[in-house]
């Protein structure tokens, strides 16, 4: 199916009939995070069979500001879905005490993950199916139809092989804008559908080095802040994907007419076709001016803002 040759309702009406046929009176699984693919799997899966679906959605604690809270309003309140969120932010935290790799902070993080779902998935009984949120990029990418549950960037092999489930992946033909128009077919708001690209091991790789709780909250705030200025500039469906990271550096400035000796906020904004390339998106300069001067007024622990001009290659979309 090519990417605009998509009649939303007629594939939503042909896929729930599958999904009633396939999973009969049993029960499904199904991980949610929030992001696009695995919401509109979860929806579709939902509007087929109901309670039938029980979602579990992992709070590692390296989410974005206020977005444990907007999956559980949209899908546990307006669409009514059995969702476990586990709130497992301490249990990730103490993993990561210390540690200042990147390969083995996403190396803890993923493997983590699975623990948390493991034992969480332990406490379901009958559960036949699990439901994930495999689009047709995940299938060419891996050159198989098979387990995308953590696809390899989180460095893990998966789901513990003991859980052994029959699958369900509705949206395997499908590109992501066609994901997006199934999404929105199902009633799923456009601060889901539109969701830019979120890394599974989440701030935890954008905060550089160790990770405290200090560390997220700043970079969670500013990141926050840039979202709010990049909507307000009618930017949002423009850049492909934009965020704050904390380089992890100290440097000297003026903040209250005393001398400041805080963090560094970097900004990373691109703009990308398929994110194997990408290009540095060109932000307006009074855009950028209005994001670096609420940042470092708004955040205390901050006085400098920097702006990532850099493509892909040699760099990468994100620092770690
Ligand atoms: N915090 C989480 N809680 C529950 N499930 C998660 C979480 N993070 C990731 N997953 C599961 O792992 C899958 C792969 O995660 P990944 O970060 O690669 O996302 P993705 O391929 O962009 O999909 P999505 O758009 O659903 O986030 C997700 O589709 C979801 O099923």
């Amino acid at each position: 199916m090519k990417p605009n040759e998509l009649n939303a309702e007629e594939f939503i009406e042909q896929e729930v009939q599958k999904i009633k046929e396939q999973v009969g009176d049993q029960k499904v699984l199904c991980a949610l995070s929030g992001g696009v693919d695995s919401s509109v799997a979860a929806a579709l899966v939902h509007k087929a069979i109901g309670d039938q679906l029980t979602c579990i959605f992992v709070d590692h604690g390296l989410l974005r500001k206020n977005e444990a809270d907007q999956v559980m309003e949209v899908f546990a309140e307006d669409f009514h879905m059995n969702i476990i969120k586990v709130d497992a932010k301490n249990r990730f935290l103490s993993k990561l005490a210390g540690v200042t790799d990147p390969e083995q902070k996403r190396k803890i993080i993923g493997n983590e993950f699975i623990y948390v779902f493991d034992d969480e998935a332990a406490k379901l009984e009958d559960i036949g199916f699990l439901a994930q949120g495999t689009v047709y990029t995940d299938i060419m990418e891996s050159g198989t139809d098979g387990s995308k549950i953590i696809k390899s960037h989180h460095n893990v092999g998966g789901l513990p092989e003991e859980m052994e489930f029959e699958l369900i992946e509705p949206l395997k033909t499908l590109f992501k804008q066609q994901v997006r128009a199934v999404g929105t077919a199902l009633g799923i708001p456009d601060h889901i559908v539109w969701r830019q690209p979120f890394p599974g091991p989440g701030l935890g790789i954008r905060v550089l080095g160790e990770v405290t709780e200090e560390k997220l909250e700043i970079v969670r705030e500013s990141d926050a802040i840039l979202r709010e200025e990049i909507a307000k500039a009618g930017l949002d469906r423009e850049i492909w994907q934009y965020f704050t990271i904390l380089p992890n550096i100290r440097s000297v400035g003026v903040k209250d007419g005393g001398r400041s000796y805080v963090h560094t906020v970097g900004i990373r904004a691109v703009n990308s076709v398929d994110g194997v390339t990408s290009d540095w998106a060109r932000i307006p300069w009074d855009v950028l001016e209005k994001i670096s001067s609420r940042i470092v007024t708004e955040i205390e622990e901050v006085n400098r803002v920097v702006y990532d001009v850099t493509s892909k290659p040699p760099s990468t979309i994100e620092w770690e």
